[in-house]
């Protein structure tokens, strides 16, 4: 059964977590957030290797620090956005890798992920075209009027929260998030890449607990999801 590699963003700068450390390199326990997330992302039978997406100024913080047991680690240089380094990850991918070939795409600031979500993705996802690991929402949505009210409820029915990984096919992922990039378009995650481009990308529903680290909260929240 084949793997897939999987291209790891963490070129971003944590300005919503504060601080001088870009939070992908603070440390949960023995080793940084970025170590927690490609170990356990790497001990999946599925993943066949990586692409780590930093920024260039970033080297003095890897130097030494990333250990992937027994998987291939290949570095890229991250963007402006978060979509310019996934694009520049895919790029980096080993020529091995074909076209058609379905690659994923997991935040570096995702350090929970389930191993079984992981599974179930691939299972569920591939023969569908490509998709995404997603969260039904449970709460009431409100609008915000901009002076800290509500002017209104949002319907939750049918609404889901994007997480991550995320899985396409390496050329048509590369083709949408070029032509987004090329048109302007602020993409937030693969998926609306792929729904621009007249994909229908497949929600798979995954764990709550698969946070993503943007404030100083969900950094002691994912100290205690590890620690399980
Ligand atoms: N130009 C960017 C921006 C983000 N990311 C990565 O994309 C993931 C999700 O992004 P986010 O949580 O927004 O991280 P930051 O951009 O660092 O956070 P902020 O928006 O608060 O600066 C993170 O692993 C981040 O490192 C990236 O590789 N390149
Ligand atoms: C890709 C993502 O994690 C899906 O929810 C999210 O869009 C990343 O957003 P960020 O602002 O770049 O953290």
């Amino acid at each position: 059964m084949s793997g897939h590699w999987c291209v790891v963003p963490a070129a971003g700068r944590g300005r919503r977590f504060g601080g001088d450390t870009p939070k992908q390199y603070l440390r949960i326990g023995d080793k940084p957030l970025v170590t927690h997330t490609l170990e356990r992302l790497a001990a999946h039978s599925r993943v066949a290797g990586f692409v780590l997406v930093l920024a260039p100024d970033d080297a003095t913080w890897t130097r030494g620090l990333i250990e992937v047991l027994g998987k291939p680690l290949l570095i890229a240089n991250g963007g402006a956005e978060r979509a310019d380094s996934v694009l520049a990850g895919l790029r980096a991918l080993p020529a091995s890798v074909a076209m058609e070939h379905f690659v994923l795409v997991h935040d570096a600031a995702r350090p929970c992920v389930r191993a079984e979500d992981v599974t179930r993705l691939i299972e569920r996802a591939v023969p569908a075209g490509g998709g995404l690991l997603a969260a039904p929402l449970r709460d009431t949505l409100k609008r915000a009027d901009g002076q800290g009210r509500s002017n209104g409820t949002e319907p939750r029915e049918s609404r889901w929260r994007a997480l991550t990984p995320q899985l396409f096919r390496r050329g048509e992922l590369d083709a949408a998030l070029a032509a987004a990039l090329a048109a302007g378009v602020a993409i937030t995650d693969e998926a609306m890449a792929m729904e621009r481009a007249g994909h229908a990308p497949l929600l798979v529903e995954g764990a709550e607990d698969n946070i993503k680290v943007t404030t100083p909260a969900d950094l002691a929240l994912a100290e205690f999801l590890l620690s399980r």
